[in-house]
């Protein structure tokens, strides 16, 4: 079916990175309030500042993660501890709640002012998927997922949308944990081995295969086929394209 096996009747989708590009937005994000933390902090402490590597830090501390995750991930990796504060914190404070708002703010934005490009592979996967009738769900760690969805143009392709708020509301672990897969999959009535999943992240694909997914899809667009395997992939694929390709030629 569409370039993976028979037995997949559910299709759920990450969205940064897979169906809209959004991935490299959130990157540049993520570095743009790091960079202006660490280069503060180093002053602060009189050491060195070590720039945050979007690429590296980025699929290896951040990617994937509900919002205030990928902060304090980070964050330790570097042996940083910071007060935890409150949402009200304003943007910027010295706490895991402060930075995260500055990101945030930082991420609208740039989708404000740059628009959110859906993958056109991935828009006719999706067009393919409804002809055929078969259940399709988004699974993001934004709490901004709607919004981009809304921005991309393909808000009403979903029959499901299990978001960064869906996972708040119902106390839901954030990806690599595999509760919101899991919750979509419920949501649609399928069993997870006969869904798969469609991830770009490291923690993406982790979540996929501890959730025991039928097929979980690494959707590589930076060049980390390697690691999207070992982290849970059982095929990867550069766009969902060559899926179609694919289940033509089969
Ligand atoms: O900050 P948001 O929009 O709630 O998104 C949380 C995370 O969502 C994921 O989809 C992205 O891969 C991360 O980069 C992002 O940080």
């Amino acid at each position: 079916m569409l370039g993976l096996p028979d037995h997949i009747r559910a299709f759920l989708f990450d969205l940064d990175g897979v169906l809209t590009q959004t991935a490299k937005v959130h990157a540049a994000a993520w570095k743009d309030m790091f960079d202006t933390f660490l280069r503060a902090e180093a002053e602060r402490t009189d050491e060195e500042f070590v720039p945050f590597d979007p690429v590296v830090d980025y699929d290896t501390y951040v990617d994937g993660k509900p919002r205030l995750d990928g902060t304090r991930d980070f964050l330790a990796s570097r042996e940083i501890e910071l007060p935890e504060g409150s949402p009200a914190d304003p943007p910027g404070t010295r706490s895991i709640q402060g930075l995260s708002s500055a990101k945030n703010d930082t991420v609208l934005r740039l989708i404000r002012e740059q628009g959110v490009q859906p993958y056109p592979g991935s828009v006719e996967y999706l067009h393919r998927l409804r002809v055929l009738g078969l259940p399709r769900a988004v699974v993001s760690s934004s709490a901004n997922c709607r919004d981009v969805l809304r921005a991309a143009g393909i808000d009403g392709l979903f029959d499901v949308i299990v978001d960064g708020e869906v996972a708040k509301r119902d106390h839901l672990p954030g990806k690599p944990a595999p509760d919101t897969y899991l919750a979509a999959a419920r949501a649609l009535g399928t069993p997870p081995e006969h869904a798969a999943v469609f991830e770009d992240a490291l923690a993406g694909v982790a979540s996929g295969r501890a959730g025991g997914f039928g097929t979980v899809v690494g959707v590589d667009r930076t060049g980390q086929a390697a690691a999207l395997r070992e982290h849970g992939a059982d095929l990867v694929v550069t766009d969902l394209a060559d899926l179609i390709d694919q289940g033509e030629g089969a």
